[in-house]
């Protein structure tokens, strides 16, 4: 069954990094008037404005300043953007005039406002911590691979690679990196740019085809996808291997009866599709988001290789909206309570967030259950110590493994004709867990989209239950005829 989902409603949607970054980046594009002036109109004009917008006005004023932070001083002003931009310029002034701040420090202005000693949010691999870990507005600072598999939903394995291959693939990917560029999107139509560039890269000719003529990104076709080194490809197959042994010791270690999550493929991870990042400098990031499961289907397992500078990567639970609606067809109703539930639900959401340190050479899994419950990012700093091959830059390769069964051929199109993306629902109570397709035409610069909302059904392996049954129906007709 099709049910529309109204525009206004896929615009709270800021679940991929594309929007999150979009809304992001937008607002750098935008002309925001400073904090300290036209004030009286200021606040007439956004009063009635809903909190992602608040909170988007005041990235856009602090982009140094954390998310999560932002929410926090926006909550405790009342959702007064006015006031919660005075009282944080208050204290980027302070803070500035602080000349103990050790350099190297990670986003040193998130330490202001940790009310209590930052320290206390670091854990040791010795410490055995077992209570809830972070607190509102907090950052848990995590380094050892066994706190990270305790209490994340990865596992990392510093030293992946020997020091030269590391080195070697480091500088290899550099060089690609000259020719990178970051992604544009559209956002509540504006034209903006992901903060920091990426390309995507391959196996064989005919799957560099495919991507360039099947695979549909942000609403639109990539021109420029590279075919994987010889070197990456060994890297690739080394990557297959751990990652498919983590998987397995994860199922053991970590899941109900030590059984795969229902969704999950029972299937070896094989992974296909490479996405290199490159972060040049503090300031280039990745927002929060949850990685694109279109083609990855359900349960997704990425294995993520970082080379160069060191960076943190940030990881949070996702809160369900308390008090929402619970029943999906009070669509309407949904919407006009949206503007109530919002605060609450980025009030949840700022309960705490922890921070992975991702060293050069460190290979960090996301398991089955990060996709669906958890956001990534890597935030902007304002420190990094250099590495000695790359300076001020990260390389980072997300490897993935694009499903057969979930090519676009496959795909429900939607009113615009182009492949929709998947989805799962992460907040709203009664229908969390479940995923919907939903068309993305609308974020390719220049195009409008329409509203098609389709719930996705998967088998418990993960299979979409579309591809069984057009599997069913061939073999019946296939037997038919002989
Ligand atoms: O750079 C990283 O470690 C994360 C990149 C990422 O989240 C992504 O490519 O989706
Ligand atoms: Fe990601």
């Amino acid at each position: 069954m099709t049910d529309k989902l109204p525009r206004k409603r896929r615009k709270l949607f800021f679940d991929s990094y594309a929007d999150f970054d979009l809304q992001k980046k937008s607002l750098e594009h935008e002309t925001v008037q400073p904090a300290t002036q036209n004030k009286s109109d200021d606040k007439a004009e956004y009063d009635d404005e809903p909190t992602d917008v608040k909170l988007a006005r005041l990235i856009s004023l602090f982009p140094d300043i954390d998310e999560s932070i932002l929410l926090d001083v926006l909550v405790s002003y009342e959702g007064c953007v006015e006031a919660a931009s005075a009282c944080l310029e208050a204290r980027r002034d302070s803070k500035r005039e602080d000349a103990s701040s050790p350099p190297g420090m990670q986003s040193s202005l998130l330490s202001s406002f940790q009310s209590a000693a930052p320290d206390q949010a670091i854990v040791s691999s010795s410490s055995g911590w077992s209570k809830p870990l972070t607190k509102r507005g907090k950052t848990l600072h995590l380094y050892s691979p066994e706190d990270i598999a305790r209490h994340t939903p990865c596992s990392i394995i510093h030293n992946f690679l020997g020091p030269e291959e590391a080195n070697e693939l480091l500088t290899e990917l550099l060089d690609e990196a000259k020719t990178f560029h970051s992604d544009t999107f559209q956002l509540f139509d504006k034209i903006v740019q992901s903060p920091h560039t990426s390309k995507l890269y391959v196996s064989s000719d005919y799957e560099l085809r495919q991507q360039t003529e099947q695979y549909v990104y942000n609403g639109t076709y990539q021109t420029d996808v590279r075919k994987l080194s010889p070197r990456m490809k060994v890297v690739s197959d080394k990557v297959q291997k751990v990652v498919n042994e983590q998987v397995q010791r994860r199922i053991q270690t970590h899941y109900p009866d030590g059984k795969k999550l229902r969704y999950q493929s029972p299937r070896e991870w094989v992974p296909n599709v490479a996405l290199v990042n490159c972060y040049d400098g503090p300031q280039e990031s990745v927002g929060y988001h949850s990685d694109q499961q279109t083609y990855l289907g359900p349960r997704a397992i990425i294995g993520s290789l970082s080379l160069g500078v060191a960076r943190e990567f940030r990881v949070r639970k996702v809160a369900a909206r308390d008090g929402a609606g619970d029943d999906d067809n009070k669509q309407q109703q949904d919407e006009d309570s949206v503007k109530k539930t919002r605060l609450p639900d980025k009030i949840a959401d700022a309960q705490g967030q922890i921070s992975i340190h991702l060293p050069h050479n460190s290979l960090l899994i996301m398991h089955a259950e990060m996709q669906e419950e958890w956001k990534h990012s890597i935030p902007a700093v304002s420190n990094i110590s250099p590495h000695p091959v790359s300076g001020n830059k990260r390389i980072n390769i997300t490897y993935r493994w694009y499903r057969e069964s979930l090519h676009p051929r496959n795909i429900p199109r939607c009113r615009c004709n182009m492949p929709t993306i998947l989805r799962c629902v992460q907040r709203k109570q009664s229908s969390r867990g479940r995923y919907m397709w939903m068309c993305y035409a609308g974020y390719a610069p220049g195009s409008k989209g329409c509203s098609f909302f389709q719930w996705a059904e998967f088998d418990d392996d993960g299979e979409p239950l579309w591809e069984k049954m057009r599997m069913k129906r061939s073999y019946h007709t296939t037997n038919d005829q002989l």
